[in-house]
């Protein structure tokens, strides 16, 4: 049997569906920089790595920007991060199950959040939808040295709850999520409706792919059973 302390969770395409909030936000930045909106499904598929990767790839539609105006990126920062305080919440949900099954594991375990998302806007929100209770821990993006696909934020994690890796279990969306846990050595289960860039997670090889969040607590019972 192993010894899991603790559950750490990726916030955005896994707990929570924030893209139809980032969507606004990010277009009413484009708009007061002259450029043309995005559609939901781009929004998705650029979502992942970060506010910073985001606005790098809505500046020049790549997935992977080579070189990136720093005078247009920091404009666009600041109007982003106007607009989406303003966004974010208002059509966020959880995906189904989630509090029912964070309130069934924090009977069992230390939860925590680690998210590439900046903690100005993702203590809010998990904060709005009352979920902020059943963690321990919330470890974003804007406070460690890298952010996911780096260890950093799992480590991080390890060090303030003083557990060793294979104590914790990542659950996550994106490959970003399987490569960071892989990094840290940490186990990890993804869930296959967030937002993984438009590809199958199976791809990225996770420990456990889930389709429905309220798969997880028997996933886990069977994972500390067989370990
Ligand atoms: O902010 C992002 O791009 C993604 O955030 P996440 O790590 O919670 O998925
Ligand atoms: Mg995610």
């Amino acid at each position: 049997m192993t010894a899991l302390r603790c559950i750490a969770f990726d916030l955005d395409g896994t707990l929570v569906d924030s893209a139809p909030d980032i969507l606004p936000a990010l277009n009413q930045t484009l708009a007061q920089l002259g450029l043309a909106p995005v559609g939901l499904e781009q929004v998705q598929h650029w979502l992942g790595n970060g506010m910073l990767m985001l606005l790098k790839r809505a500046l020049t539609g790549e997935m992977q920007p080579c070189s990136v105006d720093l005078q247009l990126l920091e404009q666009a920062k600041g109007y982003f991060i106007e607009h989406y305080h303003q966004t974010n919440g208002q059509h966020t949900v959880l995906f189904p199950g989630v509090k029912e099954v964070l309130s069934e594991l924090s009977q069992s375990y230390r939860l925590a959040v680690t998210t590439n998302k900046p903690r100005q806007f993702s203590l809010p929100l998990l904060e709005s939808l009352g979920i902020a209770p059943y963690f321990s821990q919330l470890v974003c993006a804007d406070e460690v040295a890298k952010a996911k696909p780096a260890p950093d934020m799992l480590l991080k994690l390890a060090e303030l709850e003083q557990l060793a890796p294979t104590q914790l279990l990542l659950v996550g969306d994106s490959e970003n999520d399987i490569f960071a846990a892989r990094a840290a050595a940490l186990p990890v289960f993804a869930l296959s409706y967030g937002y993984n860039h438009g590809q199958s997670i199976e791809l990225s090889q996770p420990d456990l792919v889930l389709d429905d969040f309220r798969q997880l607590p028997q996933a886990i019972r069977q994972y500390v059973q067989e370990c």
